[in-house]
């Protein structure tokens, strides 16, 4: 659980407001106003289908957007100082730190180095550890992230792992430089079902352990359910719907994530899964990014975005036609997605 006061750590804090991203030659807004805060010891999920913004929030966030697009608003802050434009797959500001993981390991780990090397030269930028310290504290974040035999580990290069313990390795290298915060992008997207659950599990365990504030993206409300204590369902590069990831869940408010929830697989339900009629890529020229696929779209809807807004205890929703409290039933969402 996270900490049961927040204010007391709401000035440790991983926070974007307003970010707004746009493509370069365009200028179309990719992302629009998006504000989310991550606090050490909670995890939150950035929730949303292919395209809907959340690589690029995060590539925001790190400093490391690509060349074809540009951040047009809003500003990044850890801590409440301005880390805005601060770049790195790890970022350092008054011993508070940031990390990040991303979806393929085997890709982001050089191919010519043994993970003992990788580690080494982690533990020497972070932290000046060097020879025997280094390679005793390399051991331990071996261990740490669950995989045994580490002195053997550290003399493998990375086409002699599986991409679970690739990700495991890299979870490690992260974790070398003792981060406050971690950034992982869709992070078991790449790998199979099995090792998902264990990477998972492993991400949870470090969450609680280090206290980490974890902020994880992905397009998987399973994953959510599983290890998120708060969940943002972004959209057409837009926050559709925030709050307390169990509530979020249990009783969405926006059509969007019933919808996302409907087109869920469901083992212990009878009721086939409804797919979201259209495509995540359709990009209304005005209104609410969704209103094109959502069945109770009106023309208030394609004016106008509707703006974020409370509608319950810790749950923001965009939308002017938000669900009843308690709509979590199937005939209300295959409703709502027409
Ligand atoms: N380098 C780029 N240049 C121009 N447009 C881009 C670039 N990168 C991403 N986009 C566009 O920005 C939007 C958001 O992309 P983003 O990668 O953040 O989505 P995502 O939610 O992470 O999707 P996925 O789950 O597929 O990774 C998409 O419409 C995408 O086409």
């Amino acid at each position: 659980m996270p900490p049961a006061d927040l204010s007391a750590v709401e000035d440790g804090r991983l926070a974007v407001r307003d970010l707004t991203i746009a493509a370069r030659d365009s200028g179309g807004i990719l992302v629009s106003g998006v504000a989310f805060s991550v606090v050490p010891g909670e995890t939150v999920a950035l929730v949303g289908e292919s395209g809907s913004g959340k690589s690029l929030t995060i590539l925001a966030m790190l400093g490391l957007l690509p060349g074809g697009v540009v951040q047009t608003a809003g500003d990044v802050r850890l801590g409440g100082s301005d880390i805005t434009g601060f770049a790195g797959d790890s970022i350092r500001l008054r011993g508070r730190v940031i990390a990040a993981i991303f979806q393929d390991p085997q890709a982001s780990l050089d191919p010519r180095w043994t993970v003992g090397r990788y580690l080494r030269d982690q533990l020497f930028r972070h932290r000046r550890l060097r020879g025997a310290a280094a390679d005793r504290e390399a051991a331990a974040l071996l261990d740490g992230v669950g995989l045994p035999q580490p002195e053997r580990l550290m003399k493998s290069y990375p086409h002699e792992l599986s991409g679970g313990m690739a990700q495991r390795v890299m979870i490690a290298g992260a974790l070398a430089a003792r981060p406050r915060f971690l950034l992982a992008d869709e992070p078991t997207t790449a790998l199979d079902v099995t090792t998902q659950a264990q990477i998972l599990d492993l991400l949870a365990d470090l969450q609680k352990r280090e206290g980490l504030g974890v902020l994880l993206v992905t397009h998987d409300l399973g994953v959510v359910a599983e290890i998120a204590h708060r969940v943002v369902v972004l959209y057409g590069g837009r926050i559709m719907e925030t709050g307390d990831a169990a509530r979020v869940l249990g009783h969405p408010r926006h059509p969007y994530t019933a919808a996302l929830l409907a087109a869920m697989p469901d083992i212990t339900d009878d009721m086939p899964p409804v797919a979201i009629p259209g495509h995540p890529g359709e990009r209304p020229a005005s209104g609410c990014p969704f209103h094109p696929r959502c069945g109770l779209a009106t023309s208030a809807c394609e004016t106008a975005p509707p703006s974020l807004r409370e509608i319950g205890p810790e749950q923001g929703v965009a939308c002017y036609h938000p669900l009843p409290s308690a709509a979590m039933t199937q005939g209300l969402i295959r409703y709502a997605v027409g």
